[in-house]
């Protein structure tokens, strides 16, 4: 299978630890020996932080937001570093690239592309453009709940959702830099068009990569009803 996994800064770049890139780097590997894998990585707090220093100095949210994107190409070199032969060595900046690259048959990594989504956006647009069989959401929360779990400790997990249905959940969020909501409406929208098979699953723990394939974690992502 051809598939594209998402990697949230949330949970890669949580403490600046080389061993938790060390622990995908493992996962991926044993991945990839069955199948094709891209990623997509995020930028977590590290490019939070970098963006309230650009927005404090008064630049615009387009600007803010390339200074995330950068942020997420730096966590995707530490990736490439960690997975060494394995992974195609440079960070496509755009979806040609990423194809191309894959064609050598080594793992692609890459982070943000342009301005004004998150890289969850990156990720489905990624799956859509290589006609990926599955793309894999791993963030630091089980799956999709009805409110946020971290501040709603009655919040309920969906098993199953629609895009349309997250859509309806979105509708009044804000979209600035950094803030991209969880699964930003640009990546549902995407995922809704193209209806490829997705999972959003907690994947702290690297070995639910793997998992999230054939186990019942997280939330099914199901093409909306006519
Ligand atoms: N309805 C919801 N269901 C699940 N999580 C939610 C929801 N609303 C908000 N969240 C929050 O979204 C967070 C995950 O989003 P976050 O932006 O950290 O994602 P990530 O993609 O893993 O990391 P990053 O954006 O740093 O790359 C969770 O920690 C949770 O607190
Ligand atoms: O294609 C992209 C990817 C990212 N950004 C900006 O970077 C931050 C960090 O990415 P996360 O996916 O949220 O970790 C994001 O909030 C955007 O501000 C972007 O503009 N375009």
């Amino acid at each position: 299978m051809r598939i594209v996994i998402t990697v949230g800064g949330s949970i890669i770049i949580k403490d600046h630890d080389y061993k938790r890139f060390q622990g995908y780097s493992r996962v991926l590997k044993s991945m990839a020996e069955e199948h094709q894998i891209m990623v997509v990585v995020g930028g977590g707090r590290t490019a939070r932080d970098y963006i309230k220093i650009a927005r404090d100095l008064g630049a615009s949210e387009a600007l803010c937001d390339d200074i995330g994107i950068e942020v997420t190409r730096l966590n995707a070199r530490i990736l490439i570093t960690a997975l060494g032969d394995d992974a195609y060595p440079k960070v496509p900046h755009n979806f040609a690239e990423a194809l191309e690259f894959s064609t050598t048959g080594r793992i692609v990594v890459m982070g943000g592309t342009e301005p004004a989504h998150s890289t969850d956006a990156v990720g489905s647009i990624l799956a859509e453009f290589v006609g990926a069989d599955l793309l894999l959401n791993a963030t630091s929360v089980d799956g999709l709940f009805d409110k946020d779990p971290h501040k709603h400790p009655d919040a309920q997990m969906f098993p199953e959702i629609t895009p349309r249905e997250m859509l309806e959940m979105l509708a009044d969020k804000e979209m600035k830099a950094g803030t991209y909501e969880f699964l930003d409406k640009t990546a549902i929208q995407i995922i809704g068009r193209s209806g490829i098979k997705t999972v959003i699953f907690n994947g702290e723990n690297p070995e639910n990569l793997q998992k999230a394939l054939n186990d019942n974690i997280g939330t099914l992502i199901v093409p909306n009803t006519p």
